[in-house]
């Protein structure tokens, strides 16, 4: 984990809150890891997959030669292993979410929804189960000290899904209809995708899992970050030891950072043009883009792009930092400072996890 005391939550006009650094910063350096407060899968309830592809605790990629293990009582859910069958049983897949779970795939009520509502069901069951924590009054007031406020859809989302799960669970009075309304926007704003490995071949990446990271969702949006996003859901094992789970979302500077700067992160693949850009943002998290890069590529002459002579700044900045392996355009930050805090000259994408040596940062 990060020393909190790199970051400050300051306001940012016209952005509401976000991150500034409280320090200088260096390019590499992991400035946050945090593990999600809620974690949810991205499956809809009904029709239930075939065979899952992913383990329904940590969400790694089953493998395809050995044997996985089966929640014995549904035999619906399965784990990459028997220590996180046994872990799922005691939080993501007690027996009390195993039979909500259960009874909410077999509802009629449920089977007509469209998968949006399904998906968001998943979502109301694990805020039902981070009801049943110890730290549930904190850890739900810090879900709804986020960013977002319900719309009329979400409300109606919001009493239907109150109506059919809450019975589930002895109408938990933590978790009314207010509070579901609530958590569901800020939800759709502030949660990040846990997603398939990279295929070069493949499809686009399918989403496998929804997390909300409280700390991670105050960094701001640019369309030329100082910062980015890495998961290692495939590649890290759970280390008790070290208190890391694959699940944790890490922080890292794409470049140095001055004292008060705002540290931002794009909240998808920077190599996505102007137009697709501002209907995402708008779309999905309701602002226009202020960045240099969208004041520019408003106007912008794509000729531009091919001219070696004088490139704006933020073209060289794509042309270093979006990955160029097929298929990828992954954002690459440079790996940690080494240890005689000199910047390192390997980058590593966040998408598809290849490195590359480049020769200077700018
Ligand atoms: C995940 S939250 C980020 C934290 C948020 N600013 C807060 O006050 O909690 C996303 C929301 O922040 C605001 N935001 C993020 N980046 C922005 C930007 N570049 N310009 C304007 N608003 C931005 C938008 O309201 C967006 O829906």
């Amino acid at each position: 984990m990060a020393d909190s005391s790199l970051l400050r939550v300051e306001h940012i006009a016209g952005k509401g809150r976000g991150l500034v650094a409280s320090q200088p910063l260096k390019s590499g350096q992991v400035i946050l890891t945090e593990s999600p407060l809620i974690l949810y899968s991205s499956s809809p309830l009904f029709p239930p997959p075939p065979s899952s592809s992913y383990c329904d605790h940590c969400f790694r990629t089953l493998p395809t030669t050995t044997s996985t293990v089966s929640c014995p009582s549904c035999l619906n859910h399965h784990f990459c292993s028997n220590k996180c069958l046994s872990s799922a049983l005691n939080s993501s897949h007690s027996s009390i979410l195993c039979q909500a779970l259960s009874s909410l795939s077999n509802s009629p009520l449920l089977q007509q929804q469209p998968l949006q509502r399904q998906v968001q069901a998943r979502f109301v069951v694990a805020l039902h189960n981070l009801a049943l924590t110890d730290a549930a009054s904190s850890q739900i007031d810090t879900l709804l000290s986020l960013h977002g406020t319900p719309d009329d859809s979400i409300l109606q989302d919001a009493n239907f899904l109150h109506d059919l799960i809450s019975p589930l669970f002895n109408n938990i009075k933590l978790i009314s209809v207010d509070v579901i309304a609530e958590a569901l926007a800020k939800d759709r704003i502030n949660s990040f995708c846990l997603m398939e490995p990279y295929n070069p071949n493949g499809p686009q990446r399918s989403i496998k899992a929804y997390g909300i990271y409280p700390k991670a969702t105050m960094f701001n949006h640019d369309c030329i970050p100082n910062a980015c996003r890495f998961d290692y859901v495939d590649t890290t094992d759970n280390d008790d030891d070290d208190g890391h789970n694959n699940t944790d979302m890490i922080i890292r500077l794409i470049k140095d950072v001055d004292e008060g700067e705002e540290v931002c992160i794009s909240y998808f693949r920077i190599g996505r043009d102007y137009a697709t850009r501002k209907k995402i943002l708008m779309d999905d998290y309701g602002f226009v883009c202020g960045c240099e890069r969208c004041k520019i590529e408003a106007t912008w002459n794509e000729d531009k792009i091919d001219d070696d002579g004088d490139v704006a700044e933020h073209v060289r900045f794509l042309r270093k930092y979006v990955c160029d392996v097929k298929n990828c355009g992954g954002t690459m930050a440079p790996l940690p400072p080494k240890h005689d805090d000199s910047p390192s000259n390997v980058l590593e994408c966040n998408f598809c996890g290849n490195f590359k040596i480049t020769d200077h940062l700018i």
